[in-house]
């Protein structure tokens, strides 16, 4: 039997797991609210909270260390690379600590299980976020100076692709999906035949998400950045953290929103506008597809809201099969990545820049 502990940040949340092979045997979600996080000026600041959560949670349950054979983090935003599974190593840590250009929770997990493992123990991480498979007219955004980057949860994405297909009885490289993770930021892609050949960057464009602006018209976006309101720091945080649902209803929960929405004219039309440019996301990634599609995939936490679910389906239910994977298949999908490779039945990839 292979243990494995499992962690992975998100940007309203740490999720921390154990796997005893693919059975899971504990798991908890600690939510941070937007005030919590506020406090940190830079992403790895927040090291010492995540750590400690992380630790508190490996007591509380009568572990230690020594008792996992690997740590399976999420994967952050490292250089543009190929599905799978990689090892963590001291050169990878020190390039989300250090040098990746994007701050993103997920950066947090590979660096803290290095930590964690003081070396004794392997840490893997699966499916990072710049997971790339982008088809050469993908990468063109209107301007040369500008490329588009696949950035996108890309594990929970495949997680749940992989499920669907075979619940259609398909093999996973046989199926065409437009699949959207409803999260705190929005990825809505095109996988064809197993590669998403496009996916909104889910830091900056597509959809507005609980905390994030998602696209936004480029010249007013322009004349903000120079009106002296914001530094660069301030005005990301107002697009990735304070954007979204953040900025109209000063929550990042879609519950609150919701409850919000059933009195309240303005959050009624806020919540429905996010719901509203999801269908329009979908059904460009079916044009993407040429409208072949096997089904649309739905999932991610805002997936667990009927309500909210409903607003998008009635929009979009002529394109395709529409099938509902609510929640988050990350963690599993860490374990199993990580075990794949504790049972040599796939060789881990060795990362270098
Ligand atoms: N039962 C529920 N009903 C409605 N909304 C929910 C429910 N559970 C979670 N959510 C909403 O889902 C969003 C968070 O989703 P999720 O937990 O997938 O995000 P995350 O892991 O923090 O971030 P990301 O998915 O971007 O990495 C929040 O807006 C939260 O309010
Ligand atoms: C940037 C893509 C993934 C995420 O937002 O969590």
């Amino acid at each position: 039997m292979k243990r494995i502990l499992v962690i992975n940040p998100g940007s309203t949340s740490t999720k921390i797991a154990v796997f005893e092979d693919d059975k899971l045997i504990v798991t908890e979600e600690i939510t941070h609210s937007t005030k919590e996080l506020d406090k940190y000026e830079k992403l790895m600041d927040q090291i010492d909270l995540r750590r400690r959560e992380i630790i508190d949670f490996i007591e509380k349950y009568g572990y230690k260390m020594t008792d996992f054979n690997a740590i399976a983090a999420r994967g952050g935003i490292l250089p543009p690379l190929e599905s799978g599974t990689y090892k963590v190593t001291e050169e990878m840590v020190d390039y989300l600590k250090n040098k990746t250009k994007i701050e993103h929770a997920s950066n947090l997990a590979a660096v803290i299980g290095w930590e964690l493992s003081e070396k004794n123990i392997p840490v893997f991480i699966t499916d990072p976020v710049s997971v790339d498979e982008f088809i050469p007219e993908s990468r063109i955004s209107g301007i040369p100076e500008i490329e588009r980057k696949s950035l996108f949860h890309a594990l929970n994405m495949k997680s749940v692709a992989r499920k669907a297909a075979k619940e259609l009885n398909k093999k996973y490289e046989d199926c065409n999906f437009v699949i959207a993770h409803l999260g705190g930021g929005i990825s809505v892609g095109a996988q064809r035949k197993g590669k998403m050949i496009d996916v909104n960057n889910a830091n900056d464009e597509g959809p507005f998400s609980p905390e994030r602006s998602g696209e936004l018209p480029v010249g007013d976006l322009t004349k903000i950045a120079f009106s002296g309101k914001y530094n660069k720091r301030e005005l990301k945080k107002r697009y990735v953290g304070k954007g979204g649902l953040v900025a109209y209803l000063n929550t990042n929960d879609l519950r609150v929103a919701i409850k919000k929405a059933e009195k309240d004219k303005y959050a009624k039309l806020v919540v429905e506008a996010m719901a509203y440019q999801i269908a329009k996301e979908i059904g460009g990634m079916s044009a993407i597809l040429k409208g072949e599609v096997d089904a649309i995939i739905i999932t991610g936490g805002m997936a667990r809201n009927e309500k909210f679910i409903e607003m998008i389906k009635q929009r979009i239910s002529k394109i395709a099969l529409i099938m509902l994977y609510p929640g988050s298949f990350e963690m599993e999908a860490l374990a199993e990545g990580a075990l794949r490779v504790l049972n040599d039945v796939e060789k881990a990839k060795e990362w270098k820049l």
